[in-house]
């Protein structure tokens, strides 16, 4: 019996996309499928980055194939396209930037910094077009993470500026702007105009994701911030004890009310292992970040441990990501990235509206 395209296309049905959780024939990532004689080729474009998927998905698809009656020679192409998503009612999409995700905290010092250079990171790592813009007003800290605190950006064309390239990332920072020696008092429409300009003034360079490390805290600086940037989504960051997910808490109902869907939450400082012996211990509590997602029915991204490694690594210039690509925190940043964007790419390219159209009748 010789092989047909449908045989071939049933088999392919039962390879379940460990990202996605659904097959890949139906979500139609299985492109251009050619049965020639007992060879068969293919290819997968998945909507989101994953190049450390790639060969696991491939040899799933193999898998599956190799059961079938008549089978010869199966080659599998595997790729990545991230579309732009759209944003906020009435905010445009920004030129050369696809995606925007803020990384935003309720309170300050929860590492979310940190958690934006290694999301950023790790979706460069797992093949995307990468950009992190540092908003943080209060104190930018994405300059020394990425080891690129003395340059400046130039301008080649007197009008826009070039992002810092860093590990692969376009870097722009508000610390690249002021000096963040000199103490600054920042009001709400002066760092709104600020982000704005450099939102529009860099020359982003076809961009997948853009990162932006938002200021802490829920007040009307970064409440207006979330309804100027044209965002995707947002990724809140917080640590388990109740002080901070309460802040976590108003981050969300802030981002809620702009109409900005929340693409999770990162439990950062989760755990703390003891470098010495190895013991487990809850220092800010247990369970507090997945509690709070189930209350609203939003995507726990996964928790972070407690570790010197992290702060270390981070605070000289080269964030975990990107030091110790192969280890198992290396691998908690990639995995949430992966969520993130994959949540992305389900996202619907027309966003539910927010407000109700309000239709004029002539009685
Ligand atoms: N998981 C972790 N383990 C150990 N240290 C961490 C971890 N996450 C962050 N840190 C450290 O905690 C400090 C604060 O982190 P970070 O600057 O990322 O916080 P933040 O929430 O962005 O702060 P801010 O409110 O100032 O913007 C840094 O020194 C960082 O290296």
């Amino acid at each position: 019996m010789s092989l047909t395209q449908e045989a071939v296309t049933e088999a392919l049905k039962s390879v379940i996309d460990p990202n996605t959780g659904k097959d890949l024939v139906s979500t139609r990532c299985i492109r251009n499928l050619a049965v020639n004689g007992a060879d068969v080729r293919f290819e997968v474009e998945l909507g989101y980055p994953a190049k450390s998927q790639h060969e696991p998905i491939r040899q799933m698809l193999r898998d599956a194939l190799s059961g079938l009656a008549g089978m010869g020679r199966v080659e599998i192409e595997v790729s990545s396209k991230v579309v732009a998503h759209s944003v906020q009612q009435g905010v445009k999409l920004l030129p050369g930037v696809k995606n925007i995700i803020a990384v935003a905290s309720g309170k300050g010092g929860v590492g979310k910094s940190t958690t934006a250079a290694n999301l950023a990171l790790a979706l460069a790592a797992e093949g995307a077009r990468v950009g992190m813009l540092d908003a943080d007003i209060y104190g930018p800290s994405q300059p020394q993470m990425l080891g690129i605190g003395d340059r400046r950006p130039e301008s080649l064309d007197g009008k826009t500026m070039e992002p810092i390239e860093a590990y692969g990332l376009q870097a722009m920072s508000i610390g690249f702007l002021i000096d963040i020696d000199t103490p600054m008092v920042w009001r709400g429409p002066m760092a709104t105009q600020a982000l704005n300009q450099m939102l529009k003034e860099t020359h982003w360079k076809d961009l997948d994701y853009l990162v932006i490390d938002m200021p802490p805290g829920t007040g009307d600086i970064q409440l207006t911030l979330s309804q100027s940037v044209p965002v995707t989504g947002a990724v809140i960051v917080t640590t388990p004890q109740d002080i901070a997910l309460l802040d976590a808490r108003k981050g969300l109902k802030m981002f809620e009310k702009v109409g900005v869907p929340i693409l999770g939450v990162v439990e950062n400082m989760s755990i703390h292992i003891c470098s010495k012996c190895g013991h487990e211990e809850h220092i800010f509590g247990a369970g507090g970040g997945q509690s709070m997602c189930d209350d609203y029915g939003i995507p726990f991204l996964g928790a972070l441990p407690l570790d010197m490694q992290i702060r270390q690594e981070a605070d000289e210039g080269a964030p975990t990501v990107v030091s110790d690509p192969d280890g198992r925190i290396a691998a908690t940043y990639k995995s949430i990235a992966r969520k993130v964007a994959v949540s992305i790419a389900e996202k619907s390219k027309d966003m539910t509206h927010k407000f109700p159209n309000i239709v004029i009748q002539n009685t």
